[in-house]
């Protein structure tokens, strides 16, 4: 019936389609400007430059090193400014600005709250701040035309051992404004398992959550996270892919544990930048997302890290269009997956789908309609 496939999407069209984003951490997308206002208000002083362009640029470089532990290092500087109720407020409400300004219309935003108690704030008050800076984010960019929804996700530290504490945490404010839980952190040698109690707990809670799994380690964190933790959604899970088959004839097989976390629609929350600079991909061309979206795999498309990666999901969207051909149909599939797997009501679900994301993209080919003519 479509058949307007044939052009990629303009830079425009994909920064004005309607999207949504399940995998952002709110530490790892300050603008620049804003860290270097934050350490000169708080006084710190071991940030590498003050100027922020040359922050900018240096965040991507150092990230850009093939290792997942030396990626994480650079986070040290963002926390570093965040320990302060005006600075989490700030940073949370500018996050929902460049996202609506972006054109992602529902985000799902992390962070660990154990990492923002330097400064005396209590685990209760950073997430309150956040919530806060959501809300004020959200108004602002209303007034400023573009419309967002904001929920946060809990996320503790793998290596630590608080998973539990933050699990409640998460279950206590999920009326205020967060939607699930999540782990993050260095993943070879901290296996999911390792917090099996704070995943037991919220599945009795009937709460929701996402595990980091498969992005520097393999099939047995996915299958851990899966079968052992009962996760709703893969943070990454790109290393579903050891476990699919390409024959020579181009017939493919999956394995058992592909093959239940397709037939289970297990949404798999995709960040192809971030996956380059952590040495999980070679290129974008060759990045599972690829197979995996031809294969129907629930498949999302996000950010990680919008400040480490210099990116943002419209940037996301333009790589993946030149890497793959994608046209609006194939964005507004991602984006329907990704509405479809967040951690919000099935009616809201629903009525973002059908009121806002269908209608954008319609509104959106129906333009270029009439361009071509
Ligand atoms: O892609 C990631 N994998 C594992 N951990 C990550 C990733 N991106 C960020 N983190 C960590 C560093 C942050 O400080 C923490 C909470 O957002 O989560
Ligand atoms: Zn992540």
């Amino acid at each position: 019936m479509h058949s307007h496939h044939a052009a990629s999407p303009s830079a425009e069209h994909i920064r004005r389609a309607p999207k949504v984003l399940l995998h952002d951490h709110l530490d790892g997308g300050l603008r620049p400007a804003t860290i270097v206002e934050l350490a000169a208000a708080v006084g710190y002083g071991n940030l590498p430059t003050t100027d922020p362009e040359a922050l900018g640029d240096w965040f991507r470089e150092a990230a850009d090193s093939g290792s997942l532990e030396r990626y994480l290092e650079t986070f040290a500087h963002t926390c570093a400014v965040m320990q302060t109720r005006e600075a989490l407020v700030r940073v949370a409400a500018e996050c929902a600005e460049d996202l609506a300004a972006d054109g992602v219309v529902y985000a799902e935003i992390r962070y660990a709250p154990e990492q923002h108690l330097e400064a005396g704030l209590t685990l209760d008050e950073v997430v309150v701040a956040v919530n806060e800076g959501f809300r004020l984010g959200e108004r602002n960019a209303a007034e400023a035309g573009h419309r967002i929804k904001v929920g946060a996700l809990l996320t503790a530290m793998r290596h630590a051992a608080r998973s539990l504490e933050i699990a409640e945490l998460a279950n206590r404010y999920r009326d205020q404004g967060v939607a699930g839980f999540d782990i993050a952190g260095a993943e070879a040698g901290h296996p999911p398992t390792r917090h099996l109690d704070a995943f037991e707990y919220l599945q009795r809670e009937n709460f929701h959550f996402t595990i980091h799994a498969g992005e520097a380690f393999g099939l047995p964190s996915i299958w851990e996270a899966v079968q052992w933790c009962g996760a709703d959604r893969l943070g990454h899970g790109v290393r579903i892919i050891d476990d699919i088959t390409v024959k020579d004839d181009g017939t493919v097989e999956l394995g058992r544990l592909a093959a239940y976390v397709r037939d289970k629609r297990i949404p798999l929350e995709m960040c192809p930048t971030s996956n380059l600079q952590t040495g999980a991909a070679d290129s974008y061309g060759d990045h599972p997302i690829g197979l995996l979206r031809k294969l129907y795999f629930r498949v999302t498309v996000n950010t990680d890290n919008r400040l480490m990666s210099g990116t943002s999901m419209s940037r996301e969207f333009e790589h993946l269009a030149e890497a793959f051909g994608y046209g609006l149909d194939d964005m507004q599939w991602f984006t329907v997956n990704a509405m479809k797997s967040a951690f919000l009501p099935f009616d809201e679900r629903l009525a973002m789908i059908n009121e806002v994301i269908k209608p954008g993209y319609a509104a959106l080919r129906s333009e270029w309609l009439f361009a071509q003519s």
